[in-house]
């Protein structure tokens, strides 16, 4: 039986590996891959993670996302205006054209000697290493995944090269909520879960998790699945982009991570890839009536990113309301 969430060996791609990944995205939006030559550099971003997120509270709140901002340490991102239960670190290693603020400083520097006590010397040059080995992979994937659309291969590429907008981003899920109790705000409740239901508004998402586990993926066909762990291994998912792209023949992966056991800390490693801020985003499939009318990229994650944000008011944007309402 082909396995729920495949792992694939991309070192030597074969029809059945296109069809298993075709299946997985009809399905749920996820697989694994293998065979992508980085596991020295993945041994070193875990360790990076986790001496990031051991660095005390006042350090992290100096490195803290502003506002209007898409960079720096974040501890309370909510999901369907809920708190998730996780800090994070989120970073591109140059500006991104659709942030104001990528220009403020997000890195922490070695003012008072603060890299070397916090043993974040190799932090900015490992994670930017990272960030330039995971768009090589993710190119690689764009052309696998049209191939899955039976569409040529290098359709999608010219939509990213240099001036992509892909962010990066570094997960801590502590078992118990992040910020202490008097920094609370108490409008706001937490997620009963360490990170609500979502999709990601990227086109792809090259995830790491630890081997505590959590991962949750919503299939049409069984309903909750778990996306285990397997060690070297990167997690891929479709994200909102993919949706439109295939005409809606694949729909944007819908998971979640449950909540960490007790005394336990779970870590994952995100990169959202994304197109240029310009891309027009509509359906690449030929010869099939258009489900969607098309947008501009930078117009749609700003909303979303701004989503983040928002306490109260209507459900979050989703893809789906770029779709022709069908007439009956
Ligand atoms: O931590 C995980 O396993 C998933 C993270 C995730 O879905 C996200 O950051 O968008
Ligand atoms: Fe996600």
């Amino acid at each position: 039986m082909m396995q729920i969430v495949p792992t694939i060996d991309i070192s030597s791609i074969s029809n059945d590996d296109i069809k298993a990944i075709k299946e997985a995205c009809i399905d749920h939006g996820f697989f694994k891959i293998k065979g992508h030559g980085l596991n020295t550099l993945i041994d070193k971003m875990w360790q990076q993670a986790e001496t990031f997120f051991k660095a005390s509270r006042p350090f992290k709140q100096s490195l803290r996302r502003p506002k209007d901002g898409a960079f720096g340490y974040f501890d309370s991102e909510l999901t369907q205006h809920k708190r998730d239960i996780k800090e994070v670190f989120d970073y591109a290693p140059k500006a991104v054209p659709l942030f104001d603020d990528s220009s403020k400083p997000y890195w922490p520097d070695n003012k008072n000697n603060q890299l070397v006590i916090n043993g974040l010397n190799d932090f900015q040059g490992t994670l930017n290493q990272f960030y330039i080995a995971q768009t090589k992979l993710a190119q690689q994937l764009m052309e696998i995944l049209c191939q899955t659309l039976g569409e040529p291969p290098e359709t999608l590429n010219k939509l990213f090269g240099d001036l992509q907008t892909s962010t990066a981003r570094l997960n801590h899920y502590p078992s118990e909520d992040p910020i202490p109790e008097n920094e609370r705000d108490n409008n706001i409740a937490l997620n009963d879960v360490a990170l609500g239901a979502h999709t990601d508004p990227s086109a792809i998402t090259l995830l790491l998790q630890d081997d505590i586990g959590g991962l949750q993926a919503y299939s049409a066909e069984h309903k909750w699945i778990d996306v285990t762990p397997e060690k070297y291994c990167f997690i891929i998912n479709i994200g909102d982009i993919v949706q439109v792209w295939s005409n809606g023949r694949y729909k944007a992966a819908i998971h979640r991570v449950v909540k960490v056991p007790v005394g336990k800390a779970r870590f994952s490693i995100p990169f959202f890839y994304m197109p240029q801020s310009e891309a027009v985003i509509k359906p690449i499939i030929s010869g099939e009536k258009n489900k969607f009318r098309e947008f501009l990229w930078s117009e749609y994650i700003k909303k979303r990113i701004a989503d983040n944000y928002e306490k109260t008011g209507d459900k979050d944007m989703q893809v789906t309301d770029f779709m022709f309402k069908s007439r009956v």
